[in-house]
C-alpha cells in the first residue's frame, strides 16, 4: 500500500481557507482533513514524478548546434578588417540564425502543435526590401548548421521558413503552461570583442522555470581564474544545464562526460570573487563596489559579459554576482531564467535586491525591486545587508 506525507501546514492553509462555522461537526472536519490529504498527496506525487528528460535533450541539442553557428561567424567576425567589424550585420546575422536554429531544433524534435517561445529577435527588419541580403546570409547558415547534424537530412529550409522560425519567438509567456525562453546570443557586446556570451535556453512550466541550458563557446572548462589558454581543451566551451530537482551539470560543448557541479561553500565574504557586467552601462559598478567593500572583499571585481557568469558561479569559480541596472532599464526574463536555474539547482540563491526570488510567471519582462545578486546560502544574509545599506546610502546622497 502506498503511504502519503502531507505536511500539517498545507492542511491548515487549506482549512484556513474553508467556511468553517459554529455548527461545523468534528466528523465533517475530519473527512474533510481525510478528503484533503488525498488531493494534496495526488499533487505532491503529480509534481515530483514530472520530468522533462525528453525537452532537456531537445535544448540541448537546439543550444549546441546553434553555438556551432556563432563561433563561425565570431571566428569570421574576429579576423575581417577593421572596417566590416564595424558593420552591425555579421552580429544581426548571428543572432536570428541561432534563434532560428533554437526554434526549428526544439519544434522537430518535441510536439509542435503547443510550443510556445519567448524570445528577443523578431523578423521585423529582415522583411523589409534592405533586410533581403541579410535574410539571404541567415537562410544559408541555418541551412549549413543544421545539415551539419545527420538527424536532420538535406531538406533546405526557404526564406519563409527561416521568417517563421525566428518569428515563432513572439510568446507572450506568462504563468499557465510550458514556454520555452531564449536568448539566441546574450552577451552581444562580448561576441563581438571575441568575449564571453551564451546561448541561453530555458523552460517554464506553470511560471516556474524547470529546465535550464546555457552554452558558453568561449568559457573554459577550467575555472575562469586558472586556465590556461594554451591549452586545445579550453577552447571547446561549455554547456551547463539544469533539471528542477536534479541539479546541475556541466560538459564540453563538443559533448563530454558530464560533471555535476555546485557552488562555493565559502562562508567568510573576504574571500570572495565577485561577477559584474563587463558593460558599465549595464550595471552599476561604483554601486558593486561599494557593497564589496562593506563585505570586505579583497580581490577586484571579475568583469565577464553574458549569463556565462552564472555558469561560472555554479562551478564555484566565484561567489557572488551583482547585477543593478541604470534607473529605468527593465530586465527581461531571457536574460535570467536559464541562469537563474543553473544556479539554483547548484545549491546557489538568486533574488532581487530586497531578497525576493525571481518571477518569470508575469510576461516578457522581470519585476524587480533595484536589482539582481547572487550567492550561496550562507553569504546570502551579510550580502542582503550590505546591498541594503549601499542603496540607503545612494539614495540619501541623491
Ligand atoms: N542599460 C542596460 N542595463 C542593463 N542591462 C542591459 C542594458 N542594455 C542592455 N542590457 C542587457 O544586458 C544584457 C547583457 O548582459 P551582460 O552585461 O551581463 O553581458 C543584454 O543582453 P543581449 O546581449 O542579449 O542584448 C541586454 O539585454
Ligand atoms: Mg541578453
Ligand atoms: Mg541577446
Ligand atoms: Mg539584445
Amino acid at each position: 500500500m502506498a503511504t502519503f506525507t502531507v505536511s500539517s501546514g498545507t492542511i491548515n492553509s487549506l482549512t484556513r481557507t474553508l467556511p468553517l462555522t459554529k455548527n461545523t461537526k468534528p466528523h465533517s472536519l475530519f473527512s474533510l482533513s481525510i478528503s484533503l490529504t488525498l488531493k494534496a498527496s495526488k499533487f505532491t506525487l503529480r509534481a515530483s514524478s514530472m520530468s522533462y528528460d525528453k525537452q532537456l535533450a531537445a535544448a540541448k541539442k537546439a543550444a549546441s548546434l546553434a553555438a556551432r553557428l556563432c563561433q563561425k561567424v565570431q571566428k569570421a567576425l574576429l579576423q575581417a578588417d577593421v572596417q566590416s567589424k564595424s558593420d552591425k550585420s555579421p552580429v544581426t546575422v548571428a543572432d536570428y540564425g541561432s534563434q532560428a536554429v533554437v526554434s526549428v531544433v526544439l519544434q522537430k524534435e518535441l510536439d509542435s502543435a503547443s510550443f510556445s517561445l519567448v524570445a528577443e529577435e523578431d523578423s521585423g527588419d529582415l522583411r523589409k526590401e534592405e533586410g533581403k541580403e541579410t535574410l539571404q546570409r541567415i537562410m544559408k547558415l541555418v541551412n549549413e548548421t543544421l545539415t551539419s547534424d545527420e538527424t536532420y537530412g538535406n531538406a533546405p529550409l526557404s526564406e519563409e521558413d527561416v521568417l517563421a522560425a525566428i518569428d515563432s519567438g513572439r510568446s507572450v509567456g506568462g504563468p499557465s503552461g510550458q514556454h520555452w525562453v531564449l536568448d539566441p546570443i546574450d552577451g552581444t557586446k562580448g561576441f563581438v570583442r571575441g568575449d564571453q556570451y551564451a546561448i541561453a535556453l530555458a523552460l517554464l512550466d506553470e511560471g516556474k522555470a524547470v529546465l535550464g541550458v546555457l552554452a558558453c563557446p568561449n568559457l573554459p572548462l577550467s575555472s575562469v581564474a586558472s586556465h590556461n589558454p594554451q591549452d586545445p581543451q579550453e577552447k571547446v566551451g561549455c554547456l551547463f544545464y539544469a533539471q528542477v530537482g536534479s541539479g546541475t551539470y556541466m560538459q564540453s560543448l563538443d559533448g563530454s562526460t558530464p560533471i555535476k557541479v555546485h557552488v562555493t561553500d565559502l562562508d567568510n565574504p573576504e574571500e570572495a570573487a565577485f561577477f559584474e557586467s563587463f558593460e558599465a552601462a549595464h550595471s552599476l559598478h561604483d554601486l558593486s563596489s561599494s557593497i564589496a567593500k562593506k563585505l570586505g572583499v579583497r580581490a577586484p571585481p571579475v568583469r565577464i559579459d553574458s549569463q556565462a557568469k552564472y555558469g561560472a558561479l555554479s562551478r564555484g569559480d566565484g561567489a557572488i554576482y551583482l547585477r543593478f541596472p541604470h534607473k529605468g532599464y527593465r530586465e527581461k526574463i531571457w536574460d535570467h531564467a536559464a541562469g537563474y536555474l543553473v544556479v539554483a539547482e547548484a545549491g546557489g540563491v538568486v533574488s532581487d535586491a530586497a531578497g525576493n526570488p525571481l518571477d518569470f510567471s508575469r510576461g516578457r519582462y522581470l519585476d524587480l525591486h533595484e536589482g539582481i545578486i547572487v550567492t550561496n546560502q550562507k553569504l546570502m544574509p551579510a550580502l542582503l545587508k550590505a546591498v541594503k545599506e549601499s542603496l540607503n546610502e545612494k539614495a540619501s546622497s541623491l
